[in-house]
């Protein structure tokens, strides 16, 4: 193949969209997660899970920048976002990555209306028409399933599932590429988690969006990610496809997981 026909591929799909070496974060002497690899193509949902110790946070809020791993890489694009400067970091967190935290509270403004909430992000990556920024907070709040007449209230005044929602729309709304989720369907009752997911999928599927979604939920990857990745004691154990590992699990730790023997 000639440069010109590279060039018409450009960075499409050659490469991943998230590369991860080495991976490693201690705690003192304790172990957070350690060794940790993989690759994130465009487009993949990629699900951690493991027992509660086992490192899934301690790797996603190194992987979001929340914390400063030890040792190990991070590519984005390509590029090595460990040694981005703080202005590169603030653009890429406030468009191209988003952040769904566990509690919603975490991830939006509460003091600021539902319409507010996602026309601030939007104003993040430098929108300014007023009538424009509402239209498009309007449009997703549809999308997450909020009623345009509750735009002006504030979250505090919303259910659990609806902040959740809220959350969602404030992430998606500047088009990110990447998407982190820390167990987004937890501390919500059961059926307000289906309704949820079923929210999730559908905006997953139907943006594209990659994600890296950290559960203990075996239910939530079952449903949302293509890929899984096991860890215990702050390592990875096993990888694969999310339903062969599910209902083929190799190593004995996944199959306790899948069993329901440990408690996650
Ligand atoms: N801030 C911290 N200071 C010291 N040790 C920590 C800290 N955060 C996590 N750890 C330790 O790192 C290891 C991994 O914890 P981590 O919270 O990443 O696991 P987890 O799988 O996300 O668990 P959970 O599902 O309960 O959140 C554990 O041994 C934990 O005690």
């Amino acid at each position: 193949m000639g440069a010109g026909e590279l060039g018409i591929f450009g960075k499409m799909k050659l490469q991943p969209l998230l590369s991860v070496q080495g991976l490693t974060k201690r705690y003192g002497a304790r172990i957070g997660c350690a060794d940790v690899s993989f690759d994130l193509w465009p487009g993949e949902v990629l699900g951690i899970v493991g027992e509660s110790g086992s490192g899934k946070s301690t790797l996603l809020s190194c992987l979001a920048g929340h914390q400063r791993p030890d040792l190990g890489r991070i590519l984005y694009d390509g590029d090595d976002v460990l040694a981005l400067s703080e202005a590169a970091w603030r653009r890429l967190l406030r468009g191209d990555w988003a952040y769904v935290h566990q509690n919603p509270r975490d991830g939006l403004r509460m003091g600021v209306s539902a319409g507010g909430n996602v026309g601030e992000r939007l104003m993040g990556t430098g929108a300014r028409h007023y009538g424009a920024i509402r239209a498009t907070a309007t449009d997703w709040l549809g999308r997450v399933e909020i009623a345009a007449d509750r735009i002006d209230d504030r979250p505090s005044a919303f259910s659990g599932g609806m902040q959740q929602r809220l959350q969602i729309a404030r992430n998606l709304v500047t088009g990110p590429r990447l998407v982190f989720m820390d167990e987004p369907t937890g501390g919500l009752d059961v059926s307000v988690q289906a309704r949820l997911l079923d929210l999730l999928r559908g905006l997953v599927r139907d943006l594209g969006l990659s994600v890296v979604i950290v559960t203990h939920d075996l239910a939530v990857v079952r449903l949302l990610a293509d890929r899984l990745m096991v860890m215990k004691s702050g390592r990875v154990v096993e990888t694969g496809l999310t339903d062969q590992v599910l209902d083929d699990p190799q190593h004995g730790y996944t199959q306790l997981l899948v069993s329901s023997v440990l408690q996650v």
